[in-house]
């Protein structure tokens, strides 16, 4: 919706019934309610309409990027694929970009994350993304491409320290969520809020990431909107666990796959993720919130 203000944008979707609604109602009423859809939009049900563009959006969940690389690998291969998915798969331990790469070597593939809500997005309201790229001319060719009026991009060659930014702050925005719903208040939020950017910024770290990367959009921006902000899945998912209610199972909610992942990552590394590992826990039911505060609160006492 963004871009077409920039010109011809073409939105793929799976669904023939879906395009045919969309065309018809100019909404996607399933996924992007209230706003209207430019006319430079054109949507299409055939991937290869959207092959034929320079540039492509994959904006699937993380659980299912494999599987539409792997359904459409001859349309997509040799591409420029920017990859909006924020999580780690399962399994291979993979971030969106990496995971591209494994899958589709000759496709060129970045990464556009940041603390932005679509619906934000949609609405024209000012928002910062990154653009993350190891290429540092196509990265700066598609910030370029891909700023518009209301969407400024910063641009990075780390890709690992974007990836991981995007992934684990939907971790501790569950774990913030389950602090609130419990009724911990606001002092303990922030607590874990921090020491969560701590973890991340750890991890990241280790995984050969820049301290910077993590200081900025991709990181610290994205937990602070993700962890404080009633509009997003993941916090709502943790407030449901909090107050001991179910959630919504067809809705996305990526903090849960990656804190599994990350939990494997961790066992099979010996590394310290605790706030991370509870995640996991509490997903799975295996641990209630209550014990997840006390074991967070009874580690040993260390420099900060
Ligand atoms: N929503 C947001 O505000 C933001 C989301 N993100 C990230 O974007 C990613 C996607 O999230 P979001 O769009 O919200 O998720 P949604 O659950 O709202 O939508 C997922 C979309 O992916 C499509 N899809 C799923 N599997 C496939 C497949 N195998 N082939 C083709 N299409 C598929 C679905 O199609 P169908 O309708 O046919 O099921 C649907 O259109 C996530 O990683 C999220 O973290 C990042 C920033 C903001
Ligand atoms: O990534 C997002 C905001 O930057 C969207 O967050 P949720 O997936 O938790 O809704």
């Amino acid at each position: 919706v963004s871009l077409a203000g920039n010109g011809p944008v073409t939105l793929w979707t799976r669904s023939p019934d879906h395009a045919a609604e969309m065309r018809q109602r100019g909404e996607n009423a399933a996924r992007l309610p209230g706003i209207a859809l430019p006319p430079g939009l054109r949507i299409s049900e055939d991937i290869r309409a959207a092959a034929a563009c320079d540039t492509l959006l994959l904006a699937v969940p993380m659980q299912k990027l494999r599987a539409l690389l792997a359904a459409h690998g001859p349309v997509l291969a040799e591409r420029s694929l920017v990859a909006c998915c924020k999580g780690i798969e399962l399994g291979s331990g993979l971030g969106p970009v990496a995971l591209i790469q494994s899958i589709l070597p000759e496709a060129r593939a970045a990464l556009l994350t940041g603390p932005s809500f679509a619906d934000d997005i949609a609405r024209e309201l000012p928002t910062a993304l990154t653009l993350a790229c190891a290429d540092p001319d196509r990265g700066a060719a598609l910030q370029r491409q891909l700023t518009t009026g209301n969407l400024r991009l910063y641009r990075t060659t780390d890709v690992t320290g974007a990836e991981l930014g995007g992934a684990l702050k939907n971790v501790m925005a569950i774990a913030c969520g389950a602090c609130i719903g419990q009724g911990m208040g606001d002092s303990a939020r922030a607590a874990l809020l921090t020491r969560g950017f701590a973890e991340l910024q750890r991890y990241a770290a280790h995984r050969g990431a820049r301290p910077e990367t993590l200081m900025g959009l991709s990181g610290l921006g994205d937990l602070t909107l993700t962890c404080t902000s009633d509009l997003s899945r993941n916090y709502r998912y943790g407030l449901a666990l909090g107050r001991g209610e179910t959630f919504d199972d067809a809705m996305t909610v990526e903090g849960v796959a990656t804190a599994r992942a990350l939990a494997e990552i961790a066992s099979a590394d010996g590394l310290d993720l605790p706030i991370t590992t509870a995640v996991a826990r509490l997903s799975r039911g295996s641990l209630s919130v209550a014990d997840v505060i006390a074991e967070l609160l009874n580690r040993p006492l260390k420099e900060e």
